[in-house]
Order: C-alpha cells, then sequence, then structure tokens
C-alpha cells in the first residue's frame, strides 16, 4: 500500500468519504482501497471491489472518481479496478461480522420492535413498511425483516420487488429501499409463492436472517411477523425475548379477540407488547376494534391510521405514503406513530426487574 505525499493523503482522506452503498461504510474501511499515488496532478488509485460483477462498482467508481477530482491539486484520475482475493474477502467478512454471533439478541443496542396481527389483510405489513420508512427519514438507522411467510409483501410495498440480496462469502448484504434495510423470504424463493416450510426450517431461517445478513449498527429493526400465533411468532419469541411488539388491528370487534391473541403470545415469550395501531379507521369496519384490543393487553392505542386511497396506492406502486407532501391523514398518522415509537424510548423492553 503506497501512499506517498501531501496529496496523495489528501487523495486518502477524500475516499475515506466514499461509502459502499451497500455495506454502508466507507470504501477505505472496508479495505477496498490499495496503492494511492499523486504524480504530475494525476492520481493513481487501485480499487478492489468485494466481488465480480458487484452490483455497485458503478456507483462506487463513479463516487471514487467524483470524490478524488475534487480534491485541489488533482486533475485526472488513473483508476485501476480489481477484485478481492477470496482471502481478503473472508479477512473481510471476520471483521464485519466480529465475533458477536446473533446481534439483536437481549443485550442489544438495537431497538427491536415486531408487528403482529390477529389475522391477514389488515394492514400489517403496510404498517410496517411505512413505519420503517418514517424512521428512516429521521435520520434512524432502520433495518426491517419480513418474516411473513404467508405474504412477504414488503419488498413490493418498498419498491423494490425484484431486489436479491448480494451475498459476499457467507454474508448477506440487504438491499436498500428509502433508506431502510431490507432482508425478505421472498427474496430467496424461485417463484414469489408462498412458503410451506415448518418449524425447524422457519427457525433455521430467522436466525440465518439475524445472523448472516449484514445490517450493520442498527438505530431499529422492525419485523414484519405473519398474521396469527404460529411457527414463526414463537421462534422470534424465543431467539428476540427482549423484542417489543406492536399489535396492528381494525376497527371491527370480531377482530378484537385474535389480535388480543397474538399479544398475549408474545408476551409469553417474555416479549413486551408496547401498544396497539387500529388501521384502516373510518372505513367499513366499524369501530371500537383498537380500544377494546388495547384495553384487554392494557397498552395505549398508539395510532389509528385512517382508510386510505393514498396508502393502498403508494403500497402498489413502491411509494410510501410517509415520504408524500404531506396532504393525506394517512401518512400524519403513521408518522405520528414513529414519532411515539420514538418518544417512547426503549423502556424496560427485555430487562429483568427482579
Ligand atoms: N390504511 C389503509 N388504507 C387503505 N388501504 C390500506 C390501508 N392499510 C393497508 N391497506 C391495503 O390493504 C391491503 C392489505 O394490506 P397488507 O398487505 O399490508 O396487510 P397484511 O395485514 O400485512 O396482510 P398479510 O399479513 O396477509 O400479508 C393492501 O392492499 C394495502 O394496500
Amino acid at each position: 500500500m503506497t501512499s506517498s505525499g501531501p496529496l496523495a493523503d489528501a487523495v486518502r482522506a477524500a475516499l475515506a468519504r466514499v461509502q459502499d452503498p451497500e455495506i454502508r461504510r466507507p470504501i477505505t474501511e472496508l479495505d477496498m482501497v490499495g496503492a494511492v499515488e499523486v504524480a504530475d496532478a494525476t492520481a493513481r488509485v487501485a480499487l478492489r471491489l468485494t466481488i465480480v460483477g458487484c452490483p455497485a462498482a458503478d456507483r462506487i467508481e463513479r463516487d471514487v472518481r467524483q470524490a478524488v477530482l475534487a480534491v485541489p491539486g488533482v486533475e485526472a484520475i488513473d483508476l485501476e479496478i480489481g477484485v478481492m482475493t477470496p482471502a481478503e474477502r473472508d479477512a473481510l467478512v471476520t471483521r464485519l461480522r466480529g465475533e458477536r454471533r446473533m446481534p439483536f439478541g437481549p443485550g442489544t443496542l438495537t431497538r427491536v420492535v415486531a408487528i403482529t396481527s390477529g389475522k391477514g389483510g389488515v394492514g400489517k405489513s403496510t404498517v410496517t413498511a411505512e413505519l420503517a420508512v418514517a424512521l428512516a427519514a429521521r435520520g434512524l438507522a432502520v433495518g426491517l425483516v419480513d418474516a411473513d411467510v404467508f405474504g412477504f409483501s414488503i419488498p413490493g410495498i418498498l419498491g423494490i420487488p425484484d431486489a436479491k440480496p448480494t451475498q459476499v462469502g457467507d454474508m448477506i448484504l440487504p438491499p436498500v429501499a428509502h433508506g431502510v434495510k431490507v432482508i425478505s423470504i421472498g427474496m430467496f424463493v424461485e417463484d414469489r409463492t408462498p412458503v410451506s416450510w415448518r418449524g425447524p426450517l422457519l427457525h433455521r431461517t430467522m436466525q440465518q436472517f439475524l445472523t448472516d445478513v449484514y445490517f450493520g449498527d442498527l438505530d431499529v429493526l422492525l419485523l414484519d411477523l405473519p398474521p396469527g400465533t404460529g411457527d414463526v411468532a414463537i421462534t422470534l419469541g424465543q431467539l428476540l425475548p427482549n423484542a417489543e411488539v406492536l399489535v396492528v388491528t381494525t376497527p371491527q370487534a370480531a377482530a378484537a379477540d385474535v389480535a388480543e391473541r397474538s399479544g398475549l403470545v408474545a408476551r409469553q415469550t417474555g416479549q413486551t407488547v408496547i401498544g396497539v395501531v387500529e388501521n384502516m379507521a373510518g372505513g367499513v369496519f366499524g369501530s371500537g376494534g383498537g380500544d377494546e384490543v388495547a384495553r384487554r393487553l392494557e397498552v395505549p392505542v398508539l395510532a389509528r391510521i385512517p382508510l386510505s386511497g393514498a396508502v393502498a396506492a403508494g403500497g402498489d406502486a413502491g411509494a410510501p405514503v410517509v415520504l408524500g407532501d404531506g396532504s393525506d391523514p394517512a401518512a400524519d398518522a403513521l408518522i405520528g406513530l414513529a414519532d411515539a415509537l420514538v418518544a417512547r424510548g426503549r423502556g424496560l423492553a427485555g430487562r429483568s426487574l427482579l
């Protein structure tokens, strides 16, 4: 690694401001920058990409050129692009992963929030995706695990229906949508059909999502659970007893029973139910469902999200309403939910008082 003279140092400093768009760390920290020399106002930079055919290669190359050419005294760049050797890549993966196995269990600094519902179709995935984007828009580092094996609608709602994670060694880099790092079972099945896996396979898959997917340091990790009280909810209850849980329900009174049950199952695993989100309020679903579930679980209703054509259209188009022009009451309610979550802080979730 040759780097000589103040101009070469300035080029290195400029390169330290270029991020790998997938790993979201400076390329200099990822061992992607080799020799740097400057001669006759021309900077020679050796770049090592993590994998052949790296999907972010164009972007990295463009950012590197721009950063280097902005250094006073540099007029041209001679960029030599190579690929890491398997040994270099293994060393990087080991370093990034550290010794941590499953970084989101008890003791984590990341706030883990699971979103559940009693039955399907109440808008749980929509609420989860919009909430994730609203939190990311506030500047938080947000990850989203779509664990809804029967639906996996999150990638579509976020506008990345066909995105696939990049694999570096045995590390999986999640695609990023609207600032949210997203991983979904739908990214690993061929024809997007719902998965009919049972307990052990689901358990392993969830564990892998939480361990092998490189999210980096997150402020918040959201999990979109399948509706009901099945294997995934129980598995995640075991893996993440420290998680906080939001229960999404419609205002329909008849939905209250099943919604309450998913909250109770979460609580049995040690998770903390922090509130209820009533979705599709003011529609044809009657009223009182959210209050009823909240009363039975002894938690507050954190948001009431009105039925909104904009929300449905935004979900179809992959354009979250929380990033819209602010004219939609449902968007306000969803942003209010993000505010309520942040204002609530981490509380005592997952910490024993005894
Ligand atoms: N507040 C809302 N106003 C209007 N439409 C909504 C609202 N919330 C969700 N929807 C729409 O309702 C449908 C179901 O939403 P979604 O897929 O999020 O439900 P879900 O509870 O996650 O279902 P499942 O668990 O079965 O995947 C979608 O078409 C979505 O766009």
